[in-house]
């Protein structure tokens, strides 16, 4: 079910310091699992979902209709064409539930994530394959958010008319770091009534490398579920500095506090810099341990990544060699 989102409450920005110590230990647990490794079934099936959990991105100033082809074409082609035959060859031992797992499962990224302007590029290169996937436009004046009110409504209305089904916003961080979260709430508000109209899905982006503080992530954090946001997102890709796994804990804080004042599950979008499918991993990690396994699925995690296919397809290639040999 999709946020409706609550009433603006100061109390639920209050966030216990206790929960500072806990993040190093909880970071450092993420790390050692990535790195101690795991069973080839089980990275296989991880791998798998960050494929299917991935916002497959371009925002680049030189993107155009061709280079938005060529992403919708790499999002529904690529994960099959390269590992046709490891799968094909899989297809010899039947009894093997992860054979069922990658023949039944899509391996196709779950929207590609474009600039408003681009999504009507990227329907018309949907229109043209067999596949439907699904669009998501970043908005609000992305990457900055330093524009009126009105005109990221317009901007949003705007994706939502050429066929975005997920918006994802940025937000004012200037006002975050002024505590400003009253009006920001208002201002996610306005931008949710438009996504609800549009049935579409909305996504806020808190760029927390540019938030002053720990403190400041959570009450952003906390600020946009309260206005309705389906998933939280750390960052643009734009920013100096990406987002850290400490960050993603402060993020999975919020999103259980909010899930148990409220009942409702918002997800989690780690985005920006993730290149490597060890970095991805760790990431699913940290949702599973600290969220649960209710997480790992699209409505409720992402990443978002124009670099990161790759090298989890490259990886998920050499770990389903692997199960061959081992049966
Ligand atoms: O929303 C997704 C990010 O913009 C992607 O960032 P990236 O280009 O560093 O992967």
């Amino acid at each position: 079910m999709s946020n409706p989102g609550i009433l603006f409450d100061e109390t639920m920005l209050k966030r216990n310091e206790d929960q500072d110590e806990d993040i190093l230990t909880i970071v450092d647990e993420c790390d050692r699992c990535t790195k101690i490794g795991f069973l080839p079934e089980v990275e296989a099936s991880y791998l798998g979902l960050l494929i299917h959990v991935m916002d497959l991105t371009s925002l680049n100033s030189t993107d155009n209709q061709k280079t938005i082809e060529a992403l919708v074409d790499k999002a529904l082609t690529y994960t099959k064409k390269m590992l046709k035959t490891d799968i094909e060859n899989m297809a010899s031992n039947h009894s093997c539930e992860i054979h069922n797992y990658f023949t039944t499962s899509t391996l196709t990224p779950q929207t590609v994530c474009v600039s408003s302007v681009r999504v009507s590029d990227a329907v018309q290169s949907i229109n043209c394959q067999n596949e439907h996937i699904d669009i998501a436009s970043v908005a609000g004046g992305f990457p900055m958010g330093q524009v009126p009110l009105s005109s990221r409504i317009t901007e949003v209305e705007y994706a939502i008319s050429q066929g975005a089904a997920e918006i994802d916003i940025v937000i004012d961080r200037g006002l975050a770091n002024l505590g400003d979260f009253n009006r920001l709430y208002h201002d996610l508000r306005s931008i949710k009534s438009v996504c609800v109209n549009g049935d579409v899905t909305l996504k806020t982006i808190l760029s927390v490398t540019e938030l002053d503080s720990y403190h400041t992530v959570y009450k952003m954090a906390m600020t946009a579920m309260m206005a309705g946001s389906d998933f939280i997102k750390t960052s643009t890709g734009k920013e100096a500095e990406n987002a850290t796994l400490s960050h993603g804990v402060i993020m999975c804080q919020a999103i259980k506090k909010y899930h148990n004042a409220t009942g409702y599950k918002v997800g989690i979008k780690p985005a920006g810099g993730i290149k490597f499918n060890e970095q991805a991993l760790s990431w699913l990690i940290l949702v599973k341990n600290q969220l649960g396994n209710d997480w790992l699925k699209a409505s409720l995690f992402r990443i978002g990544a124009s670099s990161l296919l790759e090298d989890v397809v490259k990886r998920l290639s050499i770990v389903l060699k692997k199960l061959q040999t081992n049966y």
